[in-house]
């Protein structure tokens, strides 16, 4: 079966083409719900002092354990994130030659990617993929013009959406780095300064329904290479998080934001948060959509953990790198999964005593 063939189509036929059929090892089932905070920001984003040291508990508890917590009162409208969902739905279900014409080039990260079966040809992930750069720009609306531009005219409205989604989802994430920074006693404004002028990634994923859902992943494990990813999923359910050895499920909330650490932010933690081990499985009878936004530092900076925690801890755990290094090693040399970090900073080492 070639696997450029639509999901939709693959779906239709009574087995499961192989390149989407994912190893034993990969299908273990899930053991209960993942316990993990919800955590208020309402006291936090007014600057309640007491709230704040709360919900820093909380959030550190839940970074030193699995890397994963929920935040509600997170100030970004839910008609907003309802429009962003209704947007996106009305883009994956456009024709496969309309939505194949803004497909992602080996050379990009942004555009259309279905089961990514252009890069991959094994463990094809059950999930078709809308992804695309948001940075802050004072002259332009950079998501607005990307629909417009790329997609077309009539996809202009859901930019205008997008833009006001990344926009929101860029100041939640730049509170949430400053609660970080107060959870591991670092100077508020630390990682605050370091995200700022960064350029994040949007991505939007759906997972169609699956003839067979047990054989396959929507999303296979692994921990995101970026610093803290902010993710709002629909109501039908299909998170899952590796914690105390064993994969939980996540209770969707639609009041709710996913948080979760990913590598970056444990390599400036030096170690101390958990990159969170996560997957996305499917089922058989509802398609799932989630909103996923990455927030990266600018891609030159370098990145190290602060002094006064590394000061703290005694030793430094990683070297020195930039967040360009870590992406080029994830889209040319390796696919992001549980071991992306270490293997990473092997490759980094190796790659400057050979050059
Ligand atoms: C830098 C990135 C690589 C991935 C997209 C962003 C953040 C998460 C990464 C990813 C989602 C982790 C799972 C595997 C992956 C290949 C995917 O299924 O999409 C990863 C992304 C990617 O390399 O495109
Ligand atoms: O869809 C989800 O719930 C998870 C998606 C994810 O892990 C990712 O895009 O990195
Ligand atoms: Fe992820």
């Amino acid at each position: 079966m070639d696997s450029s063939l639509l999901l939709s189509e693959v779906d239709a036929v009574p087995h499961l083409p192989t390149n989407f059929i994912w190893p034993n090892e990969y299908l273990v089932d899930v053991q209960g719900e993942l316990q993990a905070p919800v955590v208020d920001l309402d006291g936090f984003l007014r600057g309640d002092q007491e709230a704040t040291q709360y919900a820093a508990k909380l959030i550190r508890e839940a970074c030193l354990n699995h890397g994963f917590f929920q935040v509600i009162n997170h100030g970004v409208d839910s008609r907003l994130i309802r429009e962003a969902h209704s947007q996106i739905d009305t883009f994956f279900k456009l024709p496969i030659h309309r939505k194949l014409s803004v497909q992602k080039t080996p050379a990009s990260m942004w555009g259309y990617s279905g089961a990514h079966a252009h890069r991959f040809s094994s463990k094809l992930p059950w999930k078709e993929t809308l992804s695309f750069p948001y940075h802050e720009n004072t002259l332009e609306h950079v998501v607005t013009n990307y629909f417009k531009s790329t997609i077309g005219e009539d996809f202009e409205q859901a930019g205008v959406i997008f833009q006001k989604y990344c926009d929101g989802m860029k100041q939640l994430g730049l509170k949430l780095v400053e609660l970080l920074a107060i959870s591991l006693g670092v100077d508020r404004l630390h990682y605050r300064e370091l995200f700022s002028d960064g350029c994040s990634i949007m991505r939007c994923n759906n997972y169609p329904s699956c003839q067979q859902p047990s054989l396959t992943l929507g999303t296979g494990p692994h921990c995101d290479p970026t610093s803290i990813t902010i993710l709002h999923q629909d109501l039908v359910g299909g998170l899952h998080v590796f914690a105390d050895k064993k994969w939980k499920t996540v209770q969707p909330r639609l009041d709710a934001l996913v948080v979760n650490i990913g590598d970056t932010f444990t390599a400036l933690s030096n170690g101390r948060y958990k990159s969170c081990l996560h997957r996305a499985v499917v089922n058989k009878y509802k398609e799932r959509k989630s909103l996923a936004f990455f927030l990266c530092p600018k891609e030159d900076k370098v990145l190290r953990a602060p002094d006064s925690v590394v000061g703290m801890d005694g030793t430094k755990q990683y070297p020195d790198f930039t967040w360009s290094d870590l992406l080029q090693f994830t889209q040319n040399h390796y696919r992001a999964d549980q071991a992306t970090l270490p293997n990473f900073i092997n490759w980094l080492l190796s790659s400057k005593t050979t050059n």
